[in-house]
């Protein structure tokens, strides 16, 4: 018997970032917004232990050690639970690797709701949100999906209402930035200056609820844009590429250095895929609406 989870990746429509916290964490105001770019996460009973294996365009770029999310969460579940690992995780990977858009939390979120489903652990949902609070700050989001505002360092999530459905166009780049990286050079950058609170935008919440695309592109930000553009400063041509095409906005997804634009139908937003991949400034281009249900077995 297998168990198939798929979990979505994500963009920032709001990333507000205050000082760093003496544990090395930054509180933020995150509101995730879940796209329709999905891994699936298969688990299966293996006579060998606990095995991972990777297919997709970046598979080569993923560990496939226990330091691999899936990995680490099969082994926290089944260490709180008294389980075995010994399973087989299969990871189709369709989301960047190291792009910003959670693609290894995805994982994550998806190897403990598919253990979780073939083991009959029978977890309580709060529970398996602690795990992934565990696991990582962008993890409880893979879980839910949709859209939520993520305070403290992420992790705690509060559901968004969303009117209707965003299209989006993806811009992938041609290697990764490192999230911790991109936060050091936020530090770096913010040497001197006082660094106020984050605090959600209410403009941008009642622009998701209304769905209206034209609102949300006026609100959206991202307090590590400038530190991702000095780590990577090509991406501004590809910022510029997709604005010069038609999007609403243009925008570096969380740390990086995935580019996302916001266009005002499908229409649109194929328009910009296209003169993004004619632009020749980024690896791959993919469009992707969004919101997107989080992790569900298939
Ligand atoms: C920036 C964001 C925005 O959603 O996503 P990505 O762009 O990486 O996808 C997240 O905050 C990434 O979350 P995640 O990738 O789960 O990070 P974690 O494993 O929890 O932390 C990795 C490292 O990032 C830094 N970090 C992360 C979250 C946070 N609130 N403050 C931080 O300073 C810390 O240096 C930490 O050691
Ligand atoms: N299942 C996984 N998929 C991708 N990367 C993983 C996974 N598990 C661990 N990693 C590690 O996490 C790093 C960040 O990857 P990823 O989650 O894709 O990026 P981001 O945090 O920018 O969204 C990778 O460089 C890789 O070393």
């Amino acid at each position: 018997m297998s168990v198939t989870v798929r979990v979505p990746a994500k963009v920032n429509v709001q990333l507000a970032v205050g000082a760093a916290r003496p544990d090395g964490f930054h509180d933020l105001a995150n509101v995730f917004l879940a796209v329709g770019l999905y891994d699936e996460v298969t688990v299966t009973p293996s006579p060998d232990g606990l095995r991972v294996t990777c297919e997709g365009p970046d598979a080569g770029q993923v560990p496939l050690d226990r330091t691999n999310l899936a990995a680490r969460a099969a082994l926290l579940l089944a260490e709180r639970y008294g389980r075995d690992t010994d399973v087989h995780i299969h990871i189709a990977k369709d989301i960047p690797v190291a792009g910003g858009m959670a693609g290894g939390s995805a994982d994550g979120a998806g190897a403990l709701l598919a253990c979780d489903t073939l083991w009959g652990t029978g977890a309580p949902r709060a529970e398996l949100l602690d795990i992934c609070a565990e696991l990582g700050s962008d993890v409880p989001f893979s879980l839910v999906g949709g859209a939520a505002l993520g305070t403290g360092r992420g992790e705690k999530l509060t559901a968004l209402e969303v009117g209707g459905t965003f299209h989006w166009v993806f811009a992938m780049a041609a290697r990764g930035l490192s999230t911790p990286a991109v936060f050091r050079e936020f530090d770096r950058l913010a040497q001197g200056r006082d660094i106020p609170g984050p605090v959600a935008s209410q403009d941008l919440l009642a622009a998701l609820a209304k769905g209206d695309p034209h609102a949300l592109a006026a609100t959206v930000s991202n307090d590590l844009q400038p530190a991702a553009l000095s780590l990577f400063p090509q991406l501004a041509d590809t910022l510029a590429a997709g604005r010069a095409a038609g999007a609403l906005t243009a925008l570096v997804s969380g740390s990086g250095p995935t580019t996302a634009f916001l266009a005002p139908d499908a229409e649109a937003a194929a328009t910009v895929a296209d003169a993004l991949r004619a632009s020749g400034t980024c690896r791959t281009v993919r469009t992707a609406p969004g919101p997107a249900p989080g992790a569900t077995v298939v």
